[in-house]
Order: C-alpha cells, then structure tokens, then sequence
C-alpha cells in the first residue's frame, strides 16, 4: 500500500464523510504524526485560507491536485457557484483525491483533470469554458512553475488583479519563479514566511497580483 493510500484509509476510518474539515484534521493529524506528506498542510493553509477568504474567487485553477488536500482546503471556503479547476500529473495521485475529494461531499464542486498542465493549460478556454482565472494555487513540480505560469499569461487566462499563490518557495524552493514574479514587472509579488508542512522547517508561500 502507498503512503498515499495508507493517508486515505486513515480519512476514511477517522474523519465524518461530508466534512471537509474532518478530513483535513485527519490528513494533518497524520502527517504530524504518522508520516510526513507533500500536502500544504495546517501551518501553511492558515494562510492560503486568509488570501481565498480576501479574494473570493468565483473561478479557481489549482496546479498540483495531489492528494486533494488544498483543493478540499480552498473549496470549503467558496459558494457553490464557484467554479474550481485543479490539475493532477500523476494518475494514482489523482484516483486517491478523488475519493478523498468524494469523501468530503466535494465532488460536485471540484473538476479534476489529470493530464501534463503544459497540455491542459492552452486547452482550458475552449475545452473547460473558461474566460479568466481570479485566483490560481500553483504546488506542483517546482521547476515548472514559470513554465506554467508564462502559459497562463500567453494563454490569456489572467486578468488584472488575478491573484496568483505559489506554494514551496523555500523548501524544497522555486527561486527561478521567486525572480520572475518579482522582476518581470507584471506582478506585484509578497512572500509570506511560514513553516514547512508537519514541520519547524521554513518555507512560504509567493503571492502574486497579475498587474493586467
Ligand atoms: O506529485 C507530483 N508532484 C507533487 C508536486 N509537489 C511537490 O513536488 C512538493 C514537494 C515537496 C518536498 C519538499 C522537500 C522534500 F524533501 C520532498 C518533497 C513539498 C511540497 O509541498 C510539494 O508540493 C507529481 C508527480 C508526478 O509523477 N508528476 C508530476 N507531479
Ligand atoms: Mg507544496
């Protein structure tokens, strides 16, 4: 059994189905204590919680499904009408968000899609019906990140004001994406220091403000 999967039967025997934050409690109560997972974790989704509840997104694209963690994490805090779109590389990494997804009663807000998000991006408009993007939660292999987010910008799914979060900047560290956010003129960028998940290690989170 993978640690992913040991997680979810952990959801599933310990946390109540159809409560998202149930099944949070659980997955960082056994990252704290059980095994360590690359999920954003409690320290950390304190403050991704803040910048969803400021910018109240009706349209959201996560890149880095993994477990389903953040997407749980950020969909519990948006009304129904919201549209939120997240993107999983890895299929059995994306089979076990689904039931983690489904087991928080989530499923009907969340569009996984599993596919390379250098694929999907130029596809999103016409393929998912999506005009631009208020809010995006970049967590996924680190050294794509500019890649994925020049893709966003060149694809037109960015607006002004769109705010763009990106998760691991310290650890285990996107220093390409760090300069660009910070240095190409398009963004105003703030990095907010925190902890590493289920660790005293340092890390944060980038947030960046697409100037238009
Ligand atoms: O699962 C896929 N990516 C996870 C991206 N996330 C990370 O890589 C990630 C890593 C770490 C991390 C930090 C220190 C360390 F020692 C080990 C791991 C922490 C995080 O918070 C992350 O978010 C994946 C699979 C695949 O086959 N193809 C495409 N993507
Ligand atoms: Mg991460």
């Amino acid at each position: 059994m993978s640690k992913e999967q040991r997680v979810l039967r952990y959801v599933q025997q310990n946390a109540s189905r159809g409560d998202p934050d149930s099944v949070l409690a659980a997955v960082d109560k056994f990252g704290w204590e059980t095994e360590w997972a690359m999920n954003v974790g409690d320290v950390k989704g304190l403050i991704l919680d803040r910048f969803v509840k400021e910018t109240a997104p009706q349209t959201m694209l996560e890149l880095g499904t993994y477990m389903g963690y953040s997407a749980i994490r950020v969909v519990r805090l948006l009304p129904e009408t919201a549209k939120f779109l997240t993107v999983e590389f890895n299929p059995e990494n994306a089979a076990i968000a689904n039931e983690m997804i489904a087991f928080a009663g989530l499923q009907n807000r969340i569009i996984q899609i599993t596919s390379d998000s250098a694929d999907v991006i130029p596809q999103l408009k016409k393929k998912y019906d999506v005009d631009t993007f208020d809010m995006v939660f970049i967590d996924h292999w680190k050294d794509v990140y500019v890649r994925d987010i020049k893709l966003l910008e060149t694809n037109n799914l960015l607006r002004k004001g769109t705010v763009v979060v990106a998760d691991n900047i310290i650890n285990p560290g996107a220093p390409e994406y760090a300069d660009y956010v910070r240095t190409c003129g398009k963004y105003d960028s703030t990095f907010h220091e925190s902890n590493f998940e289920y660790s005293d290690d340092i890390d944060g989170l980038e947030k960046s403000v697409y100037r238009g």
